[in-house]
């Protein structure tokens, strides 16, 4: 086989514009070959599907365990302890994973739908008393944080430091840049108030957080486990509904024919939710460390490197979909990795599925239109694809 070096490109994937508007990179990317070599941080970079979707089911070749960051926990200090799912392999991996796919899967969460339709019925109906309103805090925060961490345990008085804490933990995928050092002040604050919500004794009965305790008592998990399965919750749980929400209102907001086709038909509200996670991909990016010398394409990557995979690229990638720019309800989205593949995939995208569903449902229900009303901003992050500020007026029923 004849090995070829990859192109060596100079471009920085987590430079403030680029994270603004990724989309030109991200098409250089895929052009420039299945595998591209990143100068600046000296990892190997997959954009196109075909790649990504690779790494991500090659668990083996591609290991979690050093890290989904840049950094490697193999030669640098974690900023927190390693997740016991997202940084690790089986078998560490494997108990853990098991105890979550119980806790939150769709059986299990059959019984909180009618609760969450409900509080999203309330929510919009005081939201509509105004016509203009802007729908990142209205909505897309308003609803995951009224809902997930009450589905988790946690009392309602101690929840608004975890979109910060979440902002913080996905910036810290990427490099140490400014949008890291921002955060670094209150990340000994945000990490002792997380850290205190994983206790047993401050998690109500019959919650997400519980049941993590009751699989220890259980022998599923340990103890020592336990609270650190439940930091994963508060960790993944909060920030990327909350920016998959945004990205679903701005997709319908700004096709206007997308959102008649919901309005027809509101059981088009799970397939909204996952072509705008396809579309706007919440998460952009996650890092894998080869764990021998492997090739991807005719390119041999060396044993202990970092591979950048990038989600958001590989979901719009036009070797794999049709019109991939389009957001559009008719598509088939099964292969999107923005919930990742394999191993690791989502094990909490049931519990996003159903706050998209109920939320998109009392919308749907309510509002005949809904248009931009202003431009919208978006919220920088490392990992994230996020909407600061998101200004809408809608026509009510
Ligand atoms: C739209 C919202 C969400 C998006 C876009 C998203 C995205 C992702 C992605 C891309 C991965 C794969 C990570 C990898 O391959 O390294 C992942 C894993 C994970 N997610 Fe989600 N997620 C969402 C919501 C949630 C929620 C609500 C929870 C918790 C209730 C959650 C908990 C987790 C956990 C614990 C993992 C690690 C799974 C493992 O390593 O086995 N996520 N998520
Ligand atoms: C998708 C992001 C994600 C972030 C953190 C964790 C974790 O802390 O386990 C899992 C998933």
């Amino acid at each position: 086989m004849v090995v070829t070096a990859p192109p060596s490109l100079d471009a920085d994937p987590f430079d403030e514009e680029v994270l603004r508007d990724p989309l030109a990179l991200q098409a250089e990317l895929r052009d420039a070959g299945p595998v591209v070599h990143l100068r600046r941080y000296d990892v190997y970079g997959l954009a196109r599907h075909e790649q990504v979707h690779a790494a991500l089911t090659d668990w083996q070749s591609f290991q979690s365990g050093a890290g989904v960051g840049l950094a490697n926990f193999r030669e640098e200090k974690p900023w927190r302890p390693p997740s016991l799912l997202l940084e690790a392999d089986p078998p560490r991996h494997d108990a853990p994973r098991a105890v979550l796919t119980k806790i939150l899967g769709p059986r299990a969460l059959r019984r909180l739908r009618e609760s969450w339709h409900a509080e999203a019925e309330a929510l919009v109906d005081e939201v509509l008393t105004d016509r203009e309103f802007d729908a990142v805090p209205a909505l897309a925060q308003a609803f995951p944080l009224r809902v997930f961490p009450d589905a988790v345990g946690l009392p309602r008085d101690d929840r608004e430091h975890l979109l910060a804490y979440g902002d913080h933990a996905f910036n810290a995928f990427g490099p140490p840049n400014g949008l890291v050092a921002r955060g670094a002040p209150r990340v000994a604050e945000l990490s002792g108030r997380v850290n205190a919500q994983c206790a047993r004794d401050k998690l109500a009965d019959g919650g997400f957080g519980a049941r993590i305790w009751a699989a220890a008592d259980h022998g599923d998990i340990t103890h020592e486990q336990a609270p650190l399965v439940v930091r994963s919750l508060l960790t993944a749980g909060v920030d990327t509904t909350v920016h998959a929400l945004a990205a679903i209102l701005y997709a319908l907001a700004t096709h206007p024919g997308q959102w008649r086709r919901l309005r027809d038909d509101p059981g088009l509200a799970r397939v909204a939710f996952d072509e705008a996670v396809r579309w706007e991909s919440p998460v952009q990016t996650f890092f894998r460390t080869a764990t021998t010398d492997c090739d991807i394409a005719g390119t041999t990557i060396p044993e202990g490197r970092k591979i950048l995979m990038f989600l958001g690229a590989a979901n719009r990638d036009p070797r794999r979909w049709d019109s991939p720019d389009a957001f559009d309800l008719s598509r088939d989205t099964s292969a999107h990795v923005g919930f990742g593949m394999g191993l690791h995939q989502c094990v909490g995208q049931h519990v996003a599925r159903l706050e998209a569903e109920a939320l998109l449902t009392a919308l749907a229900r309510r509002v005949r239109r809904i248009e931009p009303a202003g431009t919208p901003v978006r919220h920088l992050n490392n990992t994230l694809r996020a909407w600061a500020s998101m200004p809408v007026r809608i026509h009510p029923e």
